[in-house]
């Protein structure tokens, strides 16, 4: 094996996260790693978190961010509470600066374990999400699957959390819906340049609601922390929710979010680890490292 870095698998809330520790290292997780790394079940994932020494002063770590199939994403709120989950095991430090493809993001492990992630700024604007073609009002747009007379899924909310969302509202069980089937058709649409997560909600009181994800580039997940912040903040600019909500995710676990009066939205939640490994980050060979007995 070349040149390996140490890994733990983890999760968020059913996010399968792999944080890769890449510290002290010029090269990047290929990839081809990602690929295989994914075709493996006991190391099987949604995104690849690798922790990166700092590019920018008054950050700790740079954080590149992989889904399953090897494309790169802006931002992950459940893998940035699995990276904040390690670095304070390991370091005893419980507040965390990151630099991200889509920013700076703050990051808290609380007394009881929950992690608060500052996901910063949401954007509405068409450019920013970003759409194809100009929509005036992103509170709702004219996209729908099913047939045209009478659609299972239509007019979403859009919004960016430096990745992009739309988030389509329903009135019946989030499970009555085939989303592994319209999943794919809507990441894909042309109305998304970059592609898109896709999220179906529903709105259960002014305080909660259940939500599944159709994740860009990783499919159906138990849980997709972005979605959930663009699902909490769209509910509250559409004046379903305030602006305090508590979201139940596919893997029966919930986060909370709180879209502050400063424009930022801040999400919390578990993190857990399963197992820690290293792996070669250009092909994804990886082995399991054994605990020893106490
Ligand atoms: N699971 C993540 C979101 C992952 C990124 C997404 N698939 C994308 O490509 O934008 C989360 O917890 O936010």
């Amino acid at each position: 094996m070349a040149s390996t870095a140490p890994f733990a698998k983890m999760n968020g809330i059913g996010n399968e996260i792999i944080v890769a520790d890449m510290r002290g290292r010029a090269d990047r997780v290929a990839p081809a790693a990602a690929l295989a790394l994914n075709a493996d079940a006991a190391t099987k994932f949604d995104q690849i978190m690798a922790i990166h020494d700092a590019r920018t002063s008054g950050t700790a770590f740079f954080i590149d961010i992989l889904n399953s199939d090897g494309t790169g994403a802006q931002a992950c709120g459940n893998g940035m509470r699995c990276v904040v989950q390690a670095l304070a095991a390991e370091t005893g430090q419980k507040t965390f600066a990151f630099e991200t493809v889509a920013g700076i993001l703050n990051a808290e492990e609380h007394a009881d374990g929950l992690i608060s992630v500052d996901m910063g700024k949401p954007h509405f604007g068409w450019q920013d999400i970003p759409l194809a073609e100009e929509f005036r009002d992103t509170r709702m747009i004219e996209l729908q699957v099913g047939p045209i007379d009478a659609p299972v899924l239509h007019s979403p909310s859009v919004v960016s959390m430096g990745n992009p969302h739309a988030i389509f509202w329903v009135d019946r069980d989030v499970w009555s819906y085939e989303l592994d089937r319209f999943g794919p058709l809507l990441e894909n649409h042309p109305i998304f340049p970059e592609r898109a997560n896709i999220t179906i909600a529903r709105v259960t009181s002014t305080e909660t609601m259940v939500i599944r994800t159709w994740e860009r580039g990783a499919g159906l997940t138990k849980a997709c922390g972005t979605a959930a912040c663009a699902a909490a903040v769209a509910a509250a600019r559409t004046r379903r929710t305030g602006r305090s909500v508590s979201l139940v995710t596919p893997g029966g676990g919930s986060l909370h979010v709180e879209w502050r009066g400063d424009d930022h939205v801040i999400l919390t939640g578990a993190a857990e680890w399963e197992f820690s490994g290293s792996f070669d980050p250009a092909t994804g060979v990886w082995a399991r490292v054994t605990e020893s007995a106490a």
